[in-house]
């Protein structure tokens, strides 16, 4: 079972240190755009320094010929996955992908379906999408599959299809864990640890109720434990 991700979003270094200080064993974190775009590229190096892995989250949405660049970049930090938005397009994805495994071959490159803050009812009235948002979810994870991508960014809500439609080493990245469901913030399509797991997502990715937790430590146990092994 994979590691859940812990999300780090902190705006600084000293933050973070104070956070990952507190865990003695190596944990798999994302760095988000609040992190790399008030501190750059230094703190891949700090982090990876520190002995975690990182899930380098900047969703890039761009032309193609800026995200190829762009992701030259990021294919030299060391760093074991990242991301681009699927509705930048398929040569758009083609071409981040290509330029991400030129430079790192062992590196996980997915893409964003449909954001977890986005509820069907949204997607509908505001992307004027006919399609249902599992099926929008299915379409963007078939064309991530064809430019050659790893897996995908989506809710464990969807993990199953995609994995029905795309086969089962078609990575599903999953966010929106909440330990509860009828939590009320930014997120719309939210699921449990242990729901997650029956789900069949291969990752889950936790932010505020792991780094805003009184016991960061015990939280994150929780939720591992949880994740493992499928109970509530
Ligand atoms: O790409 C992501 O990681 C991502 C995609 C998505 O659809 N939804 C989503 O929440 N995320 C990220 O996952 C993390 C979730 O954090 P929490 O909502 O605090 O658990 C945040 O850092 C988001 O940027």
């Amino acid at each position: 079972m994979n590691r859940p991700i812990i999300a780090l979003d902190f705006g600084t270094m000293a933050e973070v240190q104070q956070f990952l200080d507190k865990f003695e064993e190596p944990l798999f974190v994302k760095v988000g755009m609040e992190l790399y775009l008030q501190n750059g590229p230094n703190i891949i190096r700090e982090i990876r320094a520190m002995g975690h892995d990182i899930f380098l989250d900047l969703k890039l949405h761009d032309i193609p010929n800026t995200v190829g660049r762009a992701m030259e970049g990021l294919g030299r930090l060391d760093v074991q996955m990242t991301n681009v938005h699927a509705q930048g397009g398929t040569p758009m994805m083609k071409r981040a992908a290509e330029s991400f495994k030129d430079h790192n071959p062992d590196g996980t490159l997915i893409a964003v379906t449909q954001l977890t803050s986005t509820s069907e009812e949204m997607m509908q009235s505001e992307q004027k999408s006919s399609l249902t948002l599992d099926e929008s979810v299915i379409h963007y994870a078939q064309l991530a599959k064809d430019a050659g991508l790893d897996g995908v960014v989506s809710s464990p809500l969807e993990s199953a299809l995609i994995h029905e439609a795309c086969g089962t080493g078609f990575l599903t990245v999953t966010p929106g864990i909440r330990l509860t469901e009828d939590s009320t913030d930014d997120q719309s399509r939210v699921v449990t640890p242990s729901k997650a797991h029956h789900l069949g997502s291969d990752y889950i990715v936790v932010g505020r109720p792991v780094t805003q937790a009184d016991d960061p430590v015990a939280r994150y146990a929780q939720i591992k434990e949880q994740w493992e092994s499928g109970e509530e």
